[in-house]
């Protein structure tokens, strides 16, 4: 069986670099010519997981045909801000996996990854893998654990059969949405918890607001159709756990320096994806377009987007209306 990778960032390689190690042949897709030809040269992802040895099963191309040729299903690694136009431009493939994290917002709707994906692509066969499961670690072949969640079980299980190692340990579930949402709302959390970081509010403030974070995500995840019970799992609490207190986390990183004075201007010109600040865009717009309160989301909002004082956002969400828990 041979699998496509689409999107060559760190964690496209290192779903790669899993599959490969078990002699699973993978053609990696870059959008770079120049990127592929330095993988193909060198043997490692110098761009974006280096110090990471490609194993020879590994085939990495610029050409989407060749990558996905002969393909049993195509692993989609690329931003969510730019999904539908890669997409739109690649041949399909028999069936596709979303690694990838966000939401994408298109005329006041909110689509998940795997809904552009089916829309798309045709494809009937969608799962989505989610957990917490930080690209430089799963490279290095540290313990981890994720989920692969479709409605299709029979596919789920093909895929969690795909990419179990004795390292990578790998769960289905059948609630898609729950996954999917819990892997792109924790990132929102995640700088809030950056920002935390940032002011030093110390270690009981970052516990208080992944804790009300969840309870956020559960709030918004629940009206989109998913399960409660999938959010207190690996690709819920597990990954909001990994991505809020993780020194590799880049949104986390990202909410420490932007209440240390980074502008979003630079953020969004550095190589790598923050997806948590095009999320937090599309739920904060999603919130107040139907009178639902995120009020973490809102606080995160106004200080990437309206340049709002953290110490004075983050305080808003101490002095609100009083409840029990
Ligand atoms: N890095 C990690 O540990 C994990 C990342 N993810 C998710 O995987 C997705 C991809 O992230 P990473 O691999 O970390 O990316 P990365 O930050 O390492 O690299 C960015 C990637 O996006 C590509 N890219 C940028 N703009 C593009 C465009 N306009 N069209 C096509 N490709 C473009 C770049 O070529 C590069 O491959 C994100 O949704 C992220 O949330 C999920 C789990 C773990
Ligand atoms: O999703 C991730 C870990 O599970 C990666 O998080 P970051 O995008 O914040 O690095």
């Amino acid at each position: 069986m041979k699998v496509a990778v689409l999107g060559a960032g760190a964690w496209g390689t290192a779903l790669a670099v899993v599959l490969a190690s078990k002699g699973v042949p993978v053609g990696l897709w870059a959008r770079r010519e120049a990127l592929a030809e330095a993988m193909l040269a060198a043997r490692e992802n110098r761009d974006y997981l280096p110090g990471v040895a490609l194993p020879p099963y590994i085939q990495p191309t610029a050409d989407a045909g060749e990558a996905l040729e002969g393909a049993a299903f195509a692993v989609v690694a690329v931003p969510s801000k730019a999904l539908r136009a890669v997409l739109a431009d690649l041949p399909a493939a028999p069936a596709y996996v979303s690694a990838t994290k966000g939401l994408v917002a298109e005329g006041g709707a909110l689509r998940r990854v795997s809904e552009v994906i089916r829309e798309v692509t045709g494809a009937r066969r969608v799962a989505v893998l989610s957990g917490p499961n930080h690209a430089e670690e799963v490279a290095r072949f540290l313990p981890a654990a994720t989920v692969v969640a479709s409605s299709d079980e029979g596919f789920a299980r093909e895929v969690q059969a795909a990419f179990t190692t004795p390292w990578f340990r790998v769960y289905t579930s059948r609630d898609l949405v729950g996954v999917e949402l819990g892997g792109a709302l924790k990132n929102v959390i995640a700088l809030a918890a950056g920002m935390v970081d940032g002011l030093r509010l110390g270690d009981n403030a970052r516990a208080a607001l992944i804790t009300r974070g969840l309870r956020e995500i559960v709030r918004f995840g629940v009206t989109q159709g998913a399960r409660e019970q999938t959010f207190y799992g690996l690709s819920g609490v597990g990954d909001l756990i990994a991505t809020a207190t993780s020194l590799h986390s880049r949104n986390r990183s990202a909410g420490e320096r932007l209440v240390r004075g980074l502008t979003l201007e630079a953020l969004e010109r550095e190589r790598q994806v923050v997806e948590g600040v095009y999320t937090v865009r599309a739920l904060y717009d999603w919130s107040r377009a139907r009178g639902v309160e995120l009020p973490i989301t809102e606080a995160v909002y106004r200080v990437v987007y309206e340049k709002e004082d953290p110490i004075r956002a983050l305080s808003a969400l101490m002095g609100r209306e009083l409840k029990p828990e």
